[in-house]
């Protein structure tokens, strides 16, 4: 839509068509589509220079497409009315005047948007940075930088947030909060896309999953089906004190067998009750058969194995 109402079935979904990007000799982005849902947390995940950053950057504006759209809630980023109160981006860590305080430096930025000044005490709560409120921005921790960027990006109390790589530099404590609070906005409907190559964490956090390399679509899917559907990447953890003979077993139906370093081996290529049953034919004895489901990392580093080093 061209008048920056969305129609209510667009509110707060992002659509990416076609989406190219290509620099003088770098196809940054490269023919990309694919659709973020609201009331879900959208983990955006890509090896080093997949294009995660030039295709976060084009949503909002930033950078402008050699080919295609990408539009949140129908509408292309430049012509929504009031992109604050649509559209929270996080970028980089936050920088702001190093003198000034954290509450002031959201005061400025309510100040320049139009945003009631209570908004940026609000904010600063919601990020639990108000004992911090008075302090000044060059003594705070990288960690509190964060929070202030987050701060700043819910000042309009947008319907969509947007995050590039938030977990970065955060430690443990932080990165268990960066979980509850996005957790916490997609529950109330919010739309949160955030970009990470923390693929460990993307399993804690994200609902669905976009994955990128060499700026073109892998995979997108919740977390579950994504991990679900890479069948060759499951494993099956089995113990026998005859592991001689069940690797000849398996060997015959052309199962890969390694051992898992602590005295189980790792089947892969064979579901678990195949293994049984081969296990039971050459009368072995096991002592355990545990179908492993494979991580977001393994599926990973599968779906974009050759991709990563493109560039
Ligand atoms: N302004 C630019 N000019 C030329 N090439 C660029 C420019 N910006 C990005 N690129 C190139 O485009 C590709 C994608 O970069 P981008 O930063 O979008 O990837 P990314 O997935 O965000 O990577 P990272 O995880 O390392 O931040 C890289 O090869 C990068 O070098």
């Amino acid at each position: 839509m061209s008048d920056g109402q969305p129609s209510p079935a667009d509110q707060g979904r992002i659509v990416v068509s076609g989406l190219t990007k290509q620099y003088r000799t770098v196809r940054a982005v490269d023919n990309l589509s694919f659709t973020v849902q609201p009331g879900r947390v959208t983990g955006f995940l890509g090896p080093n220079g997949a294009g995660k950053t030039t295709t976060l950057r084009m949503l909002l504006n930033l950078v402008t497409p050699t080919e295609g759209t990408a539009t949140i809630s129908g509408t292309r980023y430049a012509d929504l009315a009031q992109p604050l109160r649509h559209v929270g981006a996080v970028l980089e860590a936050s920088s702001a005047h190093k003198g000034r305080t954290g509450i002031n430096h959201l005061r400025v930025i309510c100040a320049a948007a139009g945003l009631p000044k209570q908004r940026a005490d609000e904010a600063l709560a919601m990020v639990g940075l108000t004992p911090a409120a008075n302090r000044k921005f060059k003594g705070y921790s990288l960690g509190m930088k964060q929070r202030l960027g987050i701060a700043a990006a819910m000042l309009g109390d947008p319907r969509v947030l947007i995050l590039d790589e938030p977990a970065n530099g955060l430690d443990p404590e932080g990165i268990r909060w960066m979980r509850g609070f996005l957790k916490g906005l997609a529950h109330q409907g919010k739309t949160v896309l955030v970009s990470s190559h923390l693929l460990s964490e993307m399993q804690l956090l994200a609902d669905d999953v976009v994955i990128i390399a060499a700026g073109r679509l892998i995979r997108q899917g919740p977390v579950a089906e994504v991990l679900g559907s890479m069948t060759q990447s499951a494993r099956v953890r089995v113990r026998t004190p005859q592991a001689e003979a069940l690797v000849t077993a398996l060997k015959e139906l052309s199962a890969t067998v390694e051992p898992d370093g602590q005295g189980a081996l790792l089947v892969a290529g064979v579901d678990a009750p195949a293994v049984g049953r081969a296990a039971l034919a050459a009368q072995i004895e096991l002592h355990e058969l545990t179908p492993e489901r494979p991580d977001l990392e393994r599926v990973f580093l599968d779906l974009t194995a050759g991709k990563a080093d493109i560039r």
